[in-house]
């Protein structure tokens, strides 16, 4: 597996490895939108109209990069990173749950990100003690914005003090996260970059309500999560299929595939995919690139305008019908780009540390004149990300969350009257269900020794009892709901009114 990958690597290297050099620094470039017409004029004379930055850190390559590549890639050592991402309710713990109790073999550290407070998943990740070697919340925030910081810290955390002790990462997002930020910290970060290495992004889609959340409008400037997560996967999970027809399947299926082809997808019920489709995906090299070849075949049957330009070896392999533009963008020229048109693909092999913004891309494309369809791959040989169709490149990087949709948590002590919050619980389901997105609760109830565990996702209620509760254990309630106009204070009334 290793020499495969290795010579596929190797493979790769020495075409990408036949480019101009690159200079290792900030490389301005400009252009006319009006014209079409690029440009390369060097700062001094040049009268931008736009400038895209590129703070280029890449090696600087040498034709003498080409002699021997074999001797100088140095195996990967790094420890492999998965991110678990998904809509609210999709399946991501559940998927959790089943990859840690299974038997593969493998030491895996968790870290889990919570929307709202209130930790209840951690609670809920049935193997803490037995599969996992460690698992870490993170409640205070999203990763992908307010504890990103937090992220880094705590996988160099992980590595500087347990290195050794666990072969894997796991990272579940929140069911509002965007998986782009967070991918990118893989690669900007050098504390986790040196360590850790991206295997792959794994995506759950809520079969039931995933064509809700995707058609839902927000407002400018406000990032579609449900979009972006399908958008960034390497894998995707199309769970829940038991609550729903194949023909529904099949349609949301299609409504996927607008969004990311490249990815592969499977169908699922409680998540149980074999754990080689999530794990160790890590041959992204090959796999990738196979994967780009028939894409871009799929591609060219589909639009008959394909464009011919090649700019190196390594894309002549996959039909030579794409740009391929390297990091620093300098050696763009412009008659590539007057070539291009709505079926036109962009590669953009990004350094990692060339922090384009989700702006830039979008300008570039619609002055490209191919507004939906541009590849970015953060490293040559590394994962390769499609943002494809329904995504409109259009939102900031540092996304907002839609502010309408919040988290209320109540957390308690008390028992509850089973019937009353039957009742309370019911009423609120059946008259705000589209609104809640999500529910979860560790209950204690009146008369039961068990804490009582609920999930709730818009319509679909489910609740068993969990564990006893300890002798000594105050009987806390712990309730969180994320939705749409929630109104926290009456939430919190209505619970409460249905303590003893
Ligand atoms: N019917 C059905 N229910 C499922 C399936 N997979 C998961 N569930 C249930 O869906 C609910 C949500 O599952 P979770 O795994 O907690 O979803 P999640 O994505 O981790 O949720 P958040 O972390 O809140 O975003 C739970 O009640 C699961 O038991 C499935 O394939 N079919």
């Amino acid at each position: 597996m290793v020499s495969l990958s290795m010579e596929i690597a190797t493979a790769f290297f020495s075409f990408t490895y036949r480019q101009p050099k690159i200079p290792n620094t900030l490389v301005p470039f400009f252009y006319e939108p009006k014209l079409r017409n690029l440009s390369f004029k060097t700062a001094a004379y040049a009268k931008p109209m736009r400038r895209f930055s590129v703070a280029a850190a890449a090696t600087a390559r040498t034709a003498s990069d080409d002699i021997d590549v074999a001797t100088k890639i140095p195996a990967d050592n790094r420890i492999p990173a998965t991110i678990i991402t998904g809509f609210l309710g999709s399946g991501k713990t559940t998927l959790l749950n089943y990859i840690l109790t299974a038997d593969h073999g493998k030491r895996i550290a968790v870290i889990e990100n919570e929307y709202g407070e209130v930790d209840i998943d951690g609670s809920l990740v049935a193997a803490k003690t037995t599969g996992a070697e460690d698992i870490v919340m993170l409640n205070n925030g999203c990763l992908c914005c307010t504890v990103r910081g937090d992220l880094v810290r705590m996988i160099s955390e992980l590595v500087s003090k347990k290195k050794g002790k666990f072969d894997h990462i796991i990272i579940e997002t929140t069911g509002l996260a965007n998986p782009a930020p967070i991918i990118q910290t893989f690669y900007a970060e050098d504390s986790i970059f040196n360590d850790v290495k991206l295997d792959g992004v794994v995506t759950l889609v809520d079969a039931k309500h995933a064509g809700f959340h995707l058609d839902e409008v927000k407002p400018k400037g406000v990032v579609n999560e449900a979009v972006e997560q399908i958008a960034y996967a390497d894998r995707i999970i199309v769970n829940k299929t038991d609550l729903v027809s194949d023909p529904q399947v099949a349609s949301l299926v299609e409504r996927i595939r607008n969004i990311n082809r490249m990815a592969y997808l499977k169908r699922t019920e409680f998540g149980k995919v074999d754990l080689d489709y999530v794990l160790g995906i890590g041959g992204f090299d090959l796999q990738r690139l196979n994967f780009i070849s028939d894409f871009l075949k799929e591609f060219k049957e589909d639009h008959l305008s394909v464009i011919s330009l090649v700019s190196l070896g390594a894309y002549d392999v996959l039909g030579g019908y794409i740009l391929c533009v390297n990091c620093s963008l300098d050696w763009l020229d412009s008659h590539s780009l007057l070539k291009m048109d709505e079926s036109s693909l962009l590669i953009l092999s990004v350094d990692r540390k060339s922090l384009w913004t989700n702006s830039d891309l979008a300008d570039l494309a619609a002055f490209a004149g191919f507004p939906s369809h541009i590849f970015v791959s953060f490293s040559s040989l590394e994962t390769w990300y499609l943002i494809f169709g329904e995504h409109d490149g259009h939102h900031s990087h540092d996304h907002t969350h839609d502010p309408g949709v919040s988290s209320v948590s109540i957390v308690c002590e008390g028992s509850l009257d089973l019937e009353k919050a039957n009742m309370w619980l019911g009423t609120l389901l059946f008259e705000r269900s589209e609104d809640i997105y999500r529910m979860k609760g560790l209950l204690s109830v009146e008369g039961m020794n068990e804490r009582f565990v609920f999930q709730g996702v818009h319509d679909i209620f489910q609740g068993s009892p969990d564990r006893l509760w300890g002798p000594d254990e105050p009987r806390m309630n712990k309730i969180v709901f994320i939705g749409k106009n929630l109104d926290a204070q009456e939430l919190e009334n209505g619970f409460k009114a249905c303590l003893i």
